[in-house]
């Protein structure tokens, strides 16, 4: 369980982190979102001890970090996997990692095994491509086989068939019950992977919550409707208080094609059959965890173009 209380970063001007409040239980994927500068990297850092904070706390069951005797036993940690000596071997890598922390040999062989590196373990590592780097900094946050994983962008670099193992990971890990925190801008991913969700902008807490909670408090659902009387059936469907537009901006319309939100597709099929109006289309449209993300950290980006902003 990883809990942070109050938690403030600021690097003079900047207030990188300010009064963060979560927790990341355990048997659970929670995903650590934000636009880019929004504190993450900063937050993950103060958790794994490597940054003190201004005000506030982060513990990892219970304590700090440093605090616990084999912090790798503790807390497993993925911040930057180019972070290796290019020189030595994933094998050696890990062998000093394990032995400075008075882990066992065997726990080498162990993790090498989990993230399918063992064939090519005595190899300088700085032969290895972004992916297998990606794969070794796995290895070594799992060397302690620790109850709390903190995996900064783990799928920077990976190729689909890595992100699909590296999700699976995820999932079992969480499955036998330990507490996985992991950040990403690959929202499509996120949403097939995590269970919950804390969202920061600009250092502040915006989100904290259930994957399908997140979607439906941001979530306008919308219906897309598809008619040939377009004009007249948009009309009605205003007057008994929906919203409607036309499809013409999403760069398929022919005319045809309304987006109406306030309404459900059963009342709106329904209004259709008692009006005589024919329905080529009427269907739901689940707004994705993309969708609800830019929607919620609208305000909290720090970097838009103008055409974004307008
Ligand atoms: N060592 C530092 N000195 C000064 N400012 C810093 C330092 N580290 C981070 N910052 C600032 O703190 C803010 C948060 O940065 P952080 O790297 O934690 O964000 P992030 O959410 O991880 O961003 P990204 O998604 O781009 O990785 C940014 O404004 C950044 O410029």
């Amino acid at each position: 369980m990883i809990e942070v209380r109050g938690l403030t970063k600021r690097y003079g001007e900047v207030l990188a982190v300010n009064d963060l409040n979560f927790s990341v239980r355990p048997g659970e994927v929670t995903g650590f979102l934000g636009p880019n500068g929004a504190g993450k990297s900063t937050t993950m850092r103060m958790i794994l001890g490597l940054d003190a904070p201004t005000s506030g706390t982060a513990t990892v069951g219970g304590r700090p970090v440093a605090e616990h005797p084999v912090p790798l036993k503790a807390v497993g940690a993925l911040l930057d996997a180019s972070a290796v000596l290019s020189s030595r071997s994933a094998y050696h890598h890990l062998l000093a990692l394990a032995a400075s922390n008075g882990l066992p040999r065997s726990r080498v062989d162990t993790v090498l095994k989990e993230v399918g590196l063992s064939n090519v373990a005595r190899r300088a590592a700085g032969t290895y491509s972004l992916g297998m780097r990606q794969r070794l900094g796995i290895a070594g946050a799992l060397l302690g086989d620790p109850p709390v994983l903190v995996l900064d962008e783990p799928l920077n670099g990976l190729d689909p068939e890595g992100i699909v193992w590296i999700r699976r990971l995820m999932r079992r890990m969480a499955a036998e019950g330990r507490a996985v925190m992991m950040s990403s801008h690959l929202m499509s991913e996120v949403e097939l992977t995590v269970d919950r969700l804390v969202v920061v902008g600009r250092g502040r807490l915006i989100a904290d919550t259930g994957m399908a909670e997140f979607i439906a408090s941001v979530a306008s659902q919308e219906v897309v409707v598809r008619t040939p009387q377009a004009v007249p059936f948009a009309g009605r469907l205003a007057a008994v208080g929906a919203a409607v537009r036309t499809t013409a901006g999403d760069g398929n319309d022919d005319g045809t094609g309304l987006v109406v939100t306030g309404l459900e597709a059963a009342r709106i099929g329904a209004l259709a059959a008692a009006t005589g109006v024919e329905l080529h289309e009427l269907a739901p449209r689940q707004t994705s965890l993309e969708e609800a993300f830019m929607e919620l950290t609208r305000d909290s980006v720090e970097y838009t173009t103008e055409a974004e902003a307008a």
